[in-house]
């Protein structure tokens, strides 16, 4: 079980962060992810209209730094096992259950709150930052599983998003959930 939360994690505001590189280094500077926020440093996401229609405008206005790269995760998780000697325990099957313990955690926080609004709104800085711990074990542990598998993640991402994409033109399915293999054509 999670320890609580206030005791364990930082109180970082909801601030996006964007990247400036120079001679390979990453500077970050936090900056508000929107214009309107609240008192509790949370960010409210504004839904422009477009044609009549909601849109979403989230993904614009928030987005990740570049680094660290999912090949530096990959380097920085095997620095951290080789120096504990537990390599001899993350073998792929160890680091599957590792992950889906850790999907555990993260859905922990989502449980019985109901629908939650993109951006978390009214989530407190401390479980922001709890969040953000639950989703980076899963990430550390989805990398290093890729790694002991032997698959080339940023790669193996290309190469699914093309099939996606080819799965589900734009045009054919634009607006709608359904699973591909619910089309007649
Ligand atoms: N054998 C281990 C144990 C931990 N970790 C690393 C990867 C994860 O990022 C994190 C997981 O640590 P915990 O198992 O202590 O899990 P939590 O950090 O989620 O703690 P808690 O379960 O108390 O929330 O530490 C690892 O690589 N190998």
């Amino acid at each position: 079980m999670a320890m609580n939360s206030d005791e364990v994690h930082g109180l970082n505001g909801d601030m996006s962060v964007q990247s400036t590189h120079t001679n390979g280094n990453a500077l970050t500077t936090p900056v508000k992810s929107d214009s309107a926020c609240c008192a509790n440093g949370d960010a409210v996401f504004q839904t422009p209209k477009q044609n009549g229609t909601s849109r979403r405008s989230p993904t614009k206005t928030f987005s990740f730094t570049a680094e660290p790269t999912i090949e530096d995760i990959r380097r920085m998780q095997a620095e951290f096992t080789d120096e504990r000697d537990w390599n001899q325990f993350h073998q792929p099957r160890n680091l599957l259950l590792a992950m889906v313990g850790e999907v555990g955690e993260v859905s922990e926080l989502f449980q019985w709150r109901g629908e939650v609004a993109e951006g978390l709104p009214n989530w407190t800085a401390s479980e922001r930052e709890h969040l953000a711990h639950e989703l980076s074990d899963v990430l550390i542990y989805l990398v290093e599983l890729a790694e002991k598998c032997h698959i080339d993640l940023p790669q193996a991402v290309l190469r699914k998003m093309a099939v996606n994409r080819l799965k589900y033109p734009a045009s054919k399915v634009h607006g709608s959930a359904k699973k591909y293999t619910e089309y007649n054509d």
